[in-house]
């Protein structure tokens, strides 16, 4: 891919490319990947900001399809060098059902690993997570690990168990032959918490303070450190990844990588008053206001009332034993593996992170609570 024959011929189709981190990876796309010649955005929902990068260089090539549905992917994905699969239905708050979960995480999955293979496209890069390895439902702490560490991975909830199924399918996917018979070249990425420009979560978690009147209320312990990466960064390690396959396919083919950056070691709160604190919002507490039994006892009233009320209205709060599970049990990761197999150096410092996602919190609507 990297001679100069080929400058400015590829095709990149990105699954997901109007998602949190997908918009993120589109455009990292078209400003550091030169070799573009046409970016295909393949999405459930497609976002009016897609029109303004339709007047570069690159032809922009916007596809409303559901990763569900074969013939759709197997048209989207037919003349592309590339797939950068990010689709995926992220819900840790029972917003869907389990069964759409599998279909839209698996299922879909699997139909681009058989569309790549039924159009000869020879490089496949999967968006996984950290939630393939953990937290455990056993809470074990995942302390600075690699992507070797030893670790008891059980998945009990959705999410989680469909994205280390699909994560598996795509790297056994990896030395198939696929049309015109060259090999499948196949790795995943496994970013940790990101955050940054568009996080959803994020948002939610900037107005309930300001509903709060700017208080947030501490329920995690300092001492519980969560990893978090900065979606830009995890962006540009989906471009170089993309970029790195063809040459080093013996090396990169069939392997995972964590995500990682410069981020601090944090709890998941103190983490997000890095950004929220320079907004205005304060945690109050040094140490969790309510005991850990308590705040289970709530996730699974949470949970409950979820159940009973889901036939007249769908209830998915933050809080539910599940992500109370996560956010209390430490998992964060020490790794060079992407710097080691493709070179990867985070492109923005944390100083550079941190300020950009304060200032797009700053710049959001405190009366749209
Ligand atoms: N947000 C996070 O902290 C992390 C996310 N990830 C993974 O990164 C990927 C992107 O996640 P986010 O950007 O955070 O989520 P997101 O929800 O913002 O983006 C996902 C995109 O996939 C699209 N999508 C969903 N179902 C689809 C379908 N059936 N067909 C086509 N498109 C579909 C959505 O419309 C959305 O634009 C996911 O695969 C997720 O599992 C991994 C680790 C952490
Ligand atoms: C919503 C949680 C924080 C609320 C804590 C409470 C209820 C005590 O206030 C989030 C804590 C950890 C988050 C998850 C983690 O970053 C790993 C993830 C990886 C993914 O692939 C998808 C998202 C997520 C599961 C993320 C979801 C929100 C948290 C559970």
């Amino acid at each position: 891919m990297a001679d100069s024959a080929q400058a400015q011929k590829l095709v990149y189709l990105v699954t997901g490319g109007c998602g949190f981190l997908g918009e993120h990876v589109v455009r990292m796309l078209l400003q550091r990947e030169p070799r573009l010649r046409e970016l295909r955005i393949f999405d459930l929902q497609l976002g009016p900001w897609l029109e303004e990068l339709k007047t570069g260089p690159v032809q922009v090539i916007a596809i409303k399809g559901d990763v569900t549905q074969a013939h759709e992917v197997i048209a989207a994905v037919a003349g592309a060098h590339v797939v950068i699969h990010a689709a995926g239905l992220v819900d840790v708050f029972g917003r869907a059902s389990p069964e759409t979960i599998h279909k839209v995480n698996v299922q879909g999955t699997q139909n681009v690993i058989e569309a790549c293979v039924q159009t000869g496209t020879q490089f496949l890069v999967y968006t996984s997570s950290m939630e393939v390895v953990g937290p455990n439902v056993k809470g074990h702490p995942f302390y600075r690990g690699n992507e070797d560490t030893p670790y008891e991975a059980v998945h009990r909830h959705p999410y989680p168990h469909s994205k280390a199924l699909a994560e598996q399918l795509v790297l056994e996917a990896n030395g198939r032959k696929v049309c015109g018979g060259l090999p499948l070249v196949t790795c995943a990425l496994r970013p940790t918490g990101i955050y940054g420009e568009g996080h959803q979560i994020m948002r939610d978690i900037y107005y309930q303070g300001l509903r709060l009147g700017g208080r947030l209320f501490r329920a995690i312990p300092t001492s519980v450190e969560h990893g978090r990466v900065y979606v830009g960064n995890v962006a540009w390690m989906h471009v170089l990844v993309a970029r790195e396959l063809e040459q080093r396919a013996a090396l990169m083919g069939g392997q995972v990588y964590f995500c990682y950056d410069k981020s601090p070691y944090k709890s998941y709160e103190d983490f997000n008053m890095e950004f929220l604190g320079p907004c205005g919002l304060r945690l109050v507490g040094t140490r969790p206001l309510l005991p850990y039994w308590l705040l289970m006892l709530l996730a699974v009233l949470n949970a409950l009332l979820q159940w009973l009320l889901r036939p007249l209205v769908l209830y998915a709060p933050l809080l539910n034993p599940y992500t109370l599970a996560v956010a209390n049990t430490t998992f964060t990761v020490s790794t060079n593996k992407a710097q080691r197999h493709f070179g990867y150096e985070p492109l923005f410092s944390w100083e550079d992170s941190r300020t950009r996602t304060i200032r797009w919190v700053q710049a959001m609507d405190g009366s749209a609570q």
